[in-house]
Formats: structure tokens, sequence, C-alpha cells
């Protein structure tokens, strides 16, 4: 009985390395060859041979989305076996202080659970480009290769691979570097590059608390994002996808895009930041939406002029507006010249109705979509209307609350003498917090915080002015046009 155990442990380990071997001869087969052999001594071995065989790809679903059971397989291994391991990569770990090692391409390892003993190896199969007249070089298939004996199914299935996605989750959490992805133009996709967004480390320093914004507003804002954060089991109790959508609005330099630094950065999620004008259409917006990850937030800055959004309702009600009206909409989304030159983007209003809330949109989870724009009015109201954009959030002025907390970060000042006159001024002009920060900013080694605030005390002056002056007009204006209206109906 004995011999005969160990006659199909001999040869099942046999088998094994057998395959093993086979995994590294079959990258210098052609492809048709390798699959006609792949297919029969798959089906011989498995016939005979009494171990167990589970692949993590890395890609799965037509290569829509990088599998995360892959991932925290990729990372349970890095993190236990690569002691044991003879080939590894090294790569850079979060903020670019360690080396993250894994198992290099064929390498095999062994794990131990419960007493019994796992093989790991680290694979690929290259599989043809669709286009045979591609220039681009064969796509690779990663995937993971979990051995075990038969006998051990139950311990396998049941504790061990529940414990590999358990801490490998955990391990990629911590070793997550947050990272800031853009969908560059000029690459093709997917024969070229794997993904659609290309990117960097994300490392913008902004918080809530360097930010100049009145406390309540920042403390509502705080908690909306925290809660949101904990509410998974919230959102999946009422059927609805978690995902929230934040509009941020107001004039140049009032801290939208430091705002969204700084939601990142305290929920620790990744920014993707979509440049709609680059995507071609609503297929590709799609695609683009589908390879985004949990936990982060999906950013279009300048809503209003990515796109002519209002296109498609604007030839349907054109006949009903007057010049002028129609002439409003055609400047809408035009700002610095951004949209000139025809991006070539066929993108529709209903294609990112469908990319905020479609089906789609709930595929990944935790996820923040945040719109931007100077002109909220101009926005055609589907676009933002609550359960879309759930969170509308106006940012505007420098109040002397948002001028305290600048002054700060600026000049580590608490309280000054020139404090009062600041508090004065400052609800008479319109100046934004951008201008108060670069007015606040030692311009040389030999200011000092009181040269800094007389600074921003001759900017507040000016601006009460301009803005004195401006009141002063919009009045005359008013006065000729309601003159203008009484001559108009006396002469009647
Ligand atoms: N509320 C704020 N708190 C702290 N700093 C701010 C704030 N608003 C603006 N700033 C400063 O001004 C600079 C410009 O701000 P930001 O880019 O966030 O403005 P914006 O609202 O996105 O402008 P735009 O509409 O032109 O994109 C930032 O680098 C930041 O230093
Ligand atoms: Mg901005």
């Amino acid at each position: 009985m004995k011999m005969m155990s160990e006659m199909w442990t001999t040869m099942g380990s046999t088998l094994a390395s057998f395959m093993f071997l086979w995994t590294i001869m079959r990258q210098y087969c052609p492809y048709g060859v390798q699959r006609f052999l792949e297919k029969y001594t798959h089906r011989i071995m498995s016939y005979f041979s009494p171990y167990i065989r589970i692949s993590f790809h890395e890609y799965m679903g037509d290569r829509l989305k990088r599998s995360e059971a892959y991932g925290a397989v990729e990372a349970y291994l890095s993190a236990n076996t690569s002691k044991s391991a003879k080939r590894l990569k090294a790569e850079m770990g979060k903020d670019s202080s360690n080396l993250v090692l894994t198992m290099d391409e064929y390498e095999r390892v062994t794990d131990e659970h419960e007493g019994v003993k796992v093989w790991w190896v680290c694979s690929k199969v290259m599989s043809p480009t669709r286009s045979s007249m591609s220039y681009y070089p064969e796509q690779e298939r990663r995937f993971y290769k979990l051995t075990f004996h038969n006998k051990y199914r139950e311990v396998i299935t049941e504790s061990y691979l529940e414990h590999v996605m358990r801490e490998g989750k955990e391990i990629r959490l911590r070793n997550r570097q947050r990272k800031l992805y853009t969908n560059s133009p000029g690459y093709k996709w997917p024969s070229y590059k794997q993904t659609m967004w290309s990117h960097i480390v994300f490392e913008h320093p902004a918080t809530f608390e360097t930010m100049a914004l009145e406390p309540e507003k920042k403390k509502e804002i705080i908690e909306d994002l925290v809660t949101f954060s904990k509410s998974k089991d919230f959102y999946a109790r009422i059927g609805k996808a978690w995902k929230r959508g934040y509009l941020l609005h107001g004039p140049p330099g009032t801290g939208k895009s430091t705002m969204i630094a700084a939601m990142a950065n305290l929920l620790a999620y990744d920014v993707y930041d979509l440049e709609l004008t680059a995507v071609k259409d609503n297929t590709e917006l799609r695609k683009l939406l589908i390879e985004t990850t949990s936990k982060s937030i999906i950013v279009i800055e300048d809503i209003d002029c990515s796109l002519d959004l209002t296109g498609q309702r604007k030839k349907k009600t054109e006949k009903l507006l007057s010049d002028e009206e129609t002439d409003k909409d055609v400047v809408v989304g035009r700002k610095e010249g951004k949209e000139e030159g025809g991006s070539g983007s066929r993108v529709t209003l209903s294609g990112l109705l469908n990319f905020i809330d479609g089906i789609w949109s709930a595929c990944g989870g935790e996820r923040l979509i945040v719109f931007t724009t100077n002109y909220v009015e101009k926005l055609d109201p589907a676009l933002i209307r609550r359960g879309r954009m759930d969170k509308h959030i106006q940012l505007s002025y420098c109040t002397f609350d948002g001028f305290k907390v600048l002054a700060n970060n600026y000049l580590k000042l608490q309280t000054h003498p020139l404090f009062d006159t600041i508090k004065r001024l400052i609800g008479e002009a319109k100046i934004t917090p951008a201008d108060v920060a670069e007015n606040l900013m030692p311009k040389s080694p030999l200011d000092d915080p009181h040269k800094c605030l007389s600074n921003l005390i001759e900017a507040l002056e000016k601006a009460a002015k301009t803005e004195e002056l401006e009141q002063s007009c919009a009045i005359q204006h008013e006065e000729l046009l309601q003159q203008n209206g009484s001559i108009k109906e006396n002469g009647e």
C-alpha cells in the first residue's frame, strides 16, 4: 500500500516537473504547434496525474480588466516566497523608498499551509494579435499556476485560497503607491500598450488642512467623503453602485483642482485625470472607464470646455432659440481656446451620462467622479442633476477664514496687527485664494511677514476699487436700459 502511494507521489512530482519544463520550452514553439501539443499533453497528464492545477490569469474577460485575484496572488507570493525563489524581479515600492521583489517568469516556489505543500509557477503564453498585418509584437498573457495534491482539494480551495486572497489584498493596500493616470492620446490600444491609461506616481501635497475654506464647509466635505468611503454595506443594501459624483464649480483660482488632490490624499485614492477631448468616441470612453480601478477619483476638469456637450440638444431646439441664445450655446466650452482646433472626439452627452451612471459604471466600485467648471450655469442640467453629481460644491472668493489658513500656511502667522485691516478689506474685494496666496508668498529672502501682508493689503485695495467701479458701471447700465425702455413705451 505504502509502495503504491510512493509510486503515485513520484509519478505526480515527475509530471509536475515535466509540466514546468514544458512551460519553459513552449515559448520557442510556433503558436499552432503549441496549441496542438498542449491540448493532448494536458489530456494525458490529467488522466494520470493526482495533482490539481489552478490558474490565475492576469487579464480576464477579453482583456477588459486586470484580474484582482492575479494581483492578490502576486502580492502574496512577493511577500511570502521571495526568500525561497531564486530568480526575482525588483520594482520600486511605495514612496519610492523600498524595492519590492516578485517572482520572475517561469520561477517555481513552494508554499505550505496547514502542513500541505503547494507549488506556484509564474508563467506566460504568447497569444497572437488579431491582425496579421500588425507591426506590434504578440501579446503576453501572464498567469500564476497553483499545483497541489488531489487529496488536499478541500483544504486548498476552502482555506488556503481564501488566506492567499485576504493576505494578498492587505499587502497590496499596504504597498500601494498611489498613481495619477491620464489617457494619453497618440497611443493605440490594445495592440501597442497593454492599458489605455498612462500613469506616474501621485505626489500632490494638498490637504484639507491647508485649504482656504470656511471651517464648516470643510468639515461638511470631509465628513461626506469619509462617510462615502465607509459605506460599502450601505450602498449594497440600497442596491446602488458604490460611487459618488462631485461637481466643483467657481471662478478660476478658487481651489477646485487643489481640492481634488486633497480628496485623493484624504481617502488615499488614485486619480484618473480624464482628458475628454482625447477620447475618440463613446466606446473608447467606456473602455477607459472599465480600466479604472477601485479606490479612485475620476476627474474631468473644465467639463464645460472639454466638449460641446450641449451640441445634440442644441440641434434639436435650434429653431426655438433666438439668435442671441444660439450664440451663447456656441460659446459654451470655449475657454482659453482649449476647444479650438477640433479634437475630433465624438463623445456625446448621452455617452458621458452613461459613463457616469450606466451599467458599466458600477464595475470597480468605491469611486468618486469629479467634474470641475468655471461656468456651472452653462452645463446641461441632465449632466449635473443630483444622482449623477450628488454633491455640488461652490468654491468662491477668499473669506477672512480662508485668509487665516493661508497666512498660517505661508507665513506661520496666527495673528498680526494688520489682520484687522485685511478683515475689513477682504469683505469688500473679490479676490481669489490663488491671488491671496501669491501675495503672501515671500518674493525675496528679505520679505518678512509684515511686507507680505502689506502687499496683500495693497492688492485688496486695488481689487476693492475695481469692484466699486464695476458696480457703479453696472448701476449706470441698468439705469440706461430702464430709460431706453421707458422712451420706447412712451414712443408707442
Ligand atoms: N482654496 C484654496 N486653498 C488653498 N490654496 C488655494 C486655494 N485656491 C487656490 N489656491 C492656490 O492657488 C493655486 C491655483 O488653484 P487651483 O488650481 O486649485 O484653482 P482652480 O479653481 O482649479 O482654477 P481653474 O478654474 O483655473 O482650474 C493653487 O496652486 C493653490 O496654491
Ligand atoms: Mg483647476
